[in-house]
């Protein structure tokens, strides 16, 4: 075994440890042509090959063929790019991990015996206000309540937003897959079945739709302005903190959110309109 001293003058001078013959390890320079009697070695030591795989693309098309050959064996291209992971996989891959100990260290409120347990009460009330059903209702009842017609017309738009909404999220759970944290509970009050899924939080999309539509389209004093804002950011924090979802799920919702509103100000339903659809029907 090489001592921890000769591990590190390895390491700085771009060389690896490698086993040879009589059991003893050896240093092979990375960046320069390793000695014969390692390269005839080489094309059945593993460790080889992984210095093989790890070596740079360009290098690997210096050698002028579509196979790399080293120590006389021929070694498929596409083999050496399975174990080349790109810079995108590796960022993507490290931002998952991250992703996933954080929503983990942040789901203080996932069980009643978490350290955050005895507020869960309160983070379900906030759930609810942020759920479907409620907000249909409202819509619902707001619509057939109104006595003018600008009222309608608004209270109609936001109908056809939370439907869209539904259908969107739905449909990008669907394609997605992704699984809920580990430590969510499932007791969440009526759910789909896409409802299974995670990404993107449904609460985050609706949170900040309705937010943006609220602002929009309400005449609120400022006060109530920013209510509407500490609520939707409110109702996507406690996603993370309940562990119903991952943080990413919840950025990429309220992302979704506020794109969605866009759409709903491009597909505006106005009573023209609506009449003019009405009587081509009839
Ligand atoms: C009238 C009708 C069919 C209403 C359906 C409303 C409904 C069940 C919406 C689902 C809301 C929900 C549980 C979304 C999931 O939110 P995440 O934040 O957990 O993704």
């Amino acid at each position: 075994m090489p001592s921890p001293k000769a591990r590190s003058s390895a390491a700085r001078s771009g060389s690896v440890p490698c086993a040879g013959g009589n059991g003893r390890y050896e240093f092979v320079s990375l960046s320069r042509t390793p000695p014969p009697h390692l390269l005839q070695r080489q094309g059945s030591d593993p460790t080889a090959a992984r210095l093989r795989a790890s070596e740079s693309p360009s290098r690997r098309r210096g050698s002028g063929s579509s196979t790399s050959s080293t120590g006389g064996q021929q070694l498929p291209e596409e083999d050496c790019m399975k174990l080349n992971p790109s810079f995108i996989g590796i960022a993507l891959s490290s931002l998952l991990a991250i992703d996933l100990w954080l929503s983990k260290r942040l789901g203080v409120c996932a069980c009643e015996d978490a350290s955050w347990g005895s507020v869960r009460p309160l983070m379900k009330l906030v759930e609810i206000s942020g759920h479907g059903i409620p907000w249909l209702a409202g819509a619902v009842y707001c619509l057939y309540k109104s006595d003018s017609a600008a009222g309608q017309e608004v209270m109609l738009n936001l109908l056809m937003a939370l439907v869209l909404d539904l259908v969107l999220v739905g449909m990008m759970k669907a394609l997605v897959r992704r699984r809920r944290p580990a430590h969510n509970r499932m007791d969440m009050f009526a759910t789909f079945s896409v409802d299974g899924y995670s990404f993107p939080s449904g609460h985050a999309t609706r949170a900040a739709m309705c937010a943006r539509f609220l602002l929009a389209h309400l005449v609120l004093a400022a006060p109530l302005r920013v209510l509407v804002l500490l609520w939707a950011t409110f109702v996507g924090f406690s996603r993370v903190l309940l562990g119903r979802h991952h943080v990413t799920d919840v950025t990429f919702g309220f992302l979704m959110g506020y794109w969605q509103y866009n759409l709903v100000e491009m597909l505006w339903l106005s009573p023209v309109m609506l009449q003019s659809t009405i009587g081509q029907l009839q």
